[in-house]
């Protein structure tokens, strides 16, 4: 799993075409959204995420937790993005694995939003800036490589 987090004065989406033949089924109202104050978390989620998807769940929610402390953000953007590697997780076990991080998040008590998988989206972002504004993790279950 490959993150991008940008901490933001806002993040806005507006879902234009599928980008995937099955896109995840979405309403009217989801086709735009936008939080301010926010840790956007841009996610591609890699095939060595297959092996062990749950542990990974646990340990970006970790990393996560700990960079919103650092940056006091308590509003989370989750963020589908397949630009960040070139390993990428089929899609159904990709959108499993933000669903099951979106729900991680809630019941560690953030504000969270997802934007709809497997689509092409126009987006603002206001980074705000500052030293922790720009930062990239990598997760990997164990036993694997970071390649
Ligand atoms: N392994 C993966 N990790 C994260 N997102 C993934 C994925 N496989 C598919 N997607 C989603 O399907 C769209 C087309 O790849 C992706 N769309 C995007 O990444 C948009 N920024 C438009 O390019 C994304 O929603």
């Amino acid at each position: 799993m490959r993150m991008l987090l940008i901490h933001s004065d806002y993040l806005e989406y507006e879902v234009k075409d599928k980008a995937l033949k099955s896109p995840e089924p979405i309403s009217e109202e989801q086709k735009k959204g936008r939080l301010e104050e926010v840790l956007a978390v841009f996610m591609s989620v890699e095939k060595a995420d297959e092996t062990n998807p749950e542990e990974v769940v646990e340990k970006a929610v970790a990393e996560i937790k700990d960079v919103a402390s650092q940056v006091k953000a308590d509003r989370i953007f989750v963020y589908p993005f397949a630009h960040l590697s070139s390993e990428l997780a089929k899609p159904d076990v990709a959108l499993k694995v933000l669903q099951r991080i979106e729900e991680r998040l809630r019941e560690e008590g953030f504000e969270v939003k997802r934007a709809p998988f497997g689509y092409y989206k126009a987006f603002r972002l206001s980074c705000k800036g500052h030293p922790l504004a720009e930062l990239s993790r990598t997760i990997v279950p164990s036993g694997e490589a970071v390649s």
